[in-house]
Formats: C-alpha cells, sequence, structure tokens
C-alpha cells in the first residue's frame, strides 16, 4: 500500500496539511492541489523538501487542473472545500461552486484518468436537527438546515452515484467540529483573536448553550486513513462513516477552558443569537454524533470532546 500515490484536495488547508504530514511520514507519495484561499504553503514548511511530496497551486474549479491533479493517483482525499458554515445565508454561490461543482471536477478528472479511490471530508451538518442523538449514518430523512450542510450532502450524493456508476471505491467521513493545530477558523480560533484584541471582554454569538462533539484533527485523519483501508480491503463501493467523539461541550464550556488558560478575567457577552439561541441561520445548536460503527471495525478516537478542546487551546496559544 505504500508505494501508492495519494492526492490531497486542499492539502494546504488545516484538516489537509496535517493529513500529508501523517501520508508523507508513513512513506507514502502525497501530491498536494491548493488554492491557497483558506490554506497556506506556510502549513507545508516541513513537506516541501521532502522527495515524496510534490504541491501544485491551483484552483480545482478549473477543469484542466482538476485533470493534472490527479494524473497518476491512486487514492484521493478530498477536502478541498469552504469551511464556513456561518457564511451559508450570505454566500450560497460559493458553497455551491467550492463544495458542490468542485467535488463533480474531482470526480470527472477521476473517471477520465481511471483513478478509483476516493476519500472525502463530509461534515454532521447533514443531519440537520436530527431527532436521534447520538446520530448514527443510516439514521434519515437528511435534512441540512445550513447550505453548507446541503452543499456536502450534495457533493455526498454525486459520489456515491460516481461509485456505483463508474466503479469507484469510495468513502464520505462525516466529521464532528474538527479543532487542533493549524485550525484558523472556528470558535477556539475566534474566542482567542477576540481576547488577545480586548482581554475585559468575551462576546459569544448566540446563548451559550451550543453543544456539541468535539475532535481533535490528529484522531481524524488517523480515523479517515485507518477506516479507508478497511473499506478497501472488503472492497466496498461506497459508505459513510461518522468521525467524532462520545461526548459534547457547550460554547460557555469552551470560553471557560480558553479564559483560564489565557489567566483572564473579562466579562462575557452573550449576544443571544438568532433562532432560538443560534450563533448564526443554520448553526445545529445540539450535535452528537454515534460512531459505532466505526469502532466496529476497530476505530475509536483517542481524546474525548474535552480533551481535544483542551489540546487544541495549548495548539492555537502556542502556536
Ligand atoms: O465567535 C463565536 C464563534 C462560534 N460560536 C459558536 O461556536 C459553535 C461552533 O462554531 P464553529 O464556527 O467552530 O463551527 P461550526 O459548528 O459552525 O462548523 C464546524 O463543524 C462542522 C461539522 O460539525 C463543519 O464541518 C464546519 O466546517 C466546521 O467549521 C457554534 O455553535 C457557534 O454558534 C460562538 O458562539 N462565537
Amino acid at each position: 500500500m505504500v508505494n501508492m500515490k495519494i492526492l490531497i484536495t486542499g492539502g494546504a488547508g488545516f484538516i489537509g496539511s496535517n493529513l500529508a504530514d501523517y501520508l508523507v511520514s508513513k512513506g507514502y507519495s502525497v501530491r498536494v492541489v491548493d488554492d491557497l484561499s483558506f490554506g497556506s504553503v506556510d502549513n507545508l514548511k516541513d513537506l516541501i523538501q521532502e522527495k515524496n511530496f510534490e504541491f501544485i497551486k491551483g484552483d480545482l474549479r478549473d477543469p484542466e487542473i482538476a485533470n493534472n491533479s490527479v494524473k497518476g493517483i491512486d487514492i484521493v482525499y478530498h477536502l478541498a472545500a469552504n469551511p464556513e458554515v456561518r457564511i451559508s445565508s450570505q454566500s450560497p454561490s460559493s458553497l455551491y461552486e467550492l463544495n458542490v461543482y468542485l467535488t463533480y471536477n474531482i470526480l470527472e478528472a477521476m473517471r477520465k484518468n481511471n483513478v478509483k479511490v476516493l476519500a472525502f471530508a463530509s461534515s454532521s451538518t447533514v443531519y440537520g436537527e436530527a431527532k436521534k442523538i447520538p446520530t448514527p449514518e443510516d439514521y434519515g430523512p437528511l435534512e441540512p438546515i445550513s447550505v453548507y450542510g446541503g452543499a456536502k450532502l450534495a457533493s455526498e450524493a454525486l459520489i456515491s452515484s460516481y461509485s456505483h456508476t463508474f466503479k469507484l471505491n469510495s468513502v464520505s467521513f462525516r466529521l464532528a467540529n474538527v479543532i487542533g493545530k493549524r485550525s484558523n477558523h472556528g470558535v477556539i480560533h475566534d474566542f482567542i483573536e477576540k481576547l488577545k484584541k480586548d482581554k475585559t471582554r468575551l462576546e459569544i454569538l448566540g446563548d451559550g448553550t451550543q453543544s456539541k462533539s468535539y475532535i481533535h484533527v490528529s484522531d481524524v485523519i488517523e480515523g479517515m486513513h485507518y477506516l479507508l483501508n478497511k473499506n478497501l480491503e472488503k472492497n466496498i463501493i461506497y459508505d459513510v462513516y461518522n468521525i467524532g467523539s462520545d461526548d459534547q461541550v457547550t460554547v460557555m464550556d469552551i470560553a471557560k477552558i480558553i479564559i483560564e488558560k489565557m489567566g483572564l478575567n473579562p466579562k462575557i457577552y452573550l449576544t443571544g443569537g438568532v433562532d432560538g439561541g443560534r450563533g448564526w441561520i443554520g448553526d445545529v445548536k445540539y450535535m452528537l454524533l454515534s460512531i459505532e460503527k466505526a469502532k466496529s471495525i476497530g476505530w475509536r478516537p483517542k481524546l474525548n470532546s474535552y480533551e481535544a478542546v483542551k489540546r487544541a487551546v495549548d495548539e492555537a496559544l502556542n502556536s
């Protein structure tokens, strides 16, 4: 397996660059394609000299870039996307272009170049406000409440259909809130930046009770790699796994952890948010994924949500 050549779309981003480090350290040849709109070459600085590593700067909305990126590749990890749920009500077109159309371009390039294996970074947001908690992979009907979640679900549908039609082996990974080294967005990043600007106050969007499952990026990349390989051993055409942890933390808990680690004593302001205390339109207030399916195959996260948040806060403060 190690002589396989792997493409990571969005590989200069937060999850992608951590995955690139991991796969290169395991001896794989890795190619990254990224337009650097959300990612950064700085995230690849440990890899750029490696002979098994290659970086292409390019926008995958261009079919020619997609085509050149997949040439000679055995496995594609498709992570390139706009990661912001919160822009759903302002920029649906960006989410369509970057999170749906771009997936189509990758699938077309794979079909034309006979590339047969795809792992996709999908999201917990495909479930919308699930009535079953913890939410298993076979929960339905799927009713996303953000355009971001809708776009991820549309990509999953394209991947399933291409996999069956053109005989690919693919897996969609529905990720809980991923945090850790190199994350440049999301609640931890936002709170730390706000407190660096003004130590005396912290504004929390929403009512602070938003409760979600958080997972450290190191657990995510190990999980995706492990589960994809298990599925390949069984030649499964298309499959879906949740990747998360077994507990949840609230936004208020996260604020308290950050405040304590920064040694501050700010006044906390709750904006109240929108639509019953959400941070923004389409913010799912309560999310916990069932990870029993992945556990039954032999994967489980090393860190729970609390441990992951604490580690991610340390990493952000020391970066
Ligand atoms: O200043 C802030 C920023 C965030 N929040 C709250 O913190 C929670 C988490 O927000 P993030 O922006 O960290 O993350 P999201 O839940 O919106 O989305 C994240 O997790 C999803 C999967 O669960 C997707 O994969 C997505 O790409 C990823 O950013 C939300 O409830 C939000 O309301 C605040 O209260 N104040």
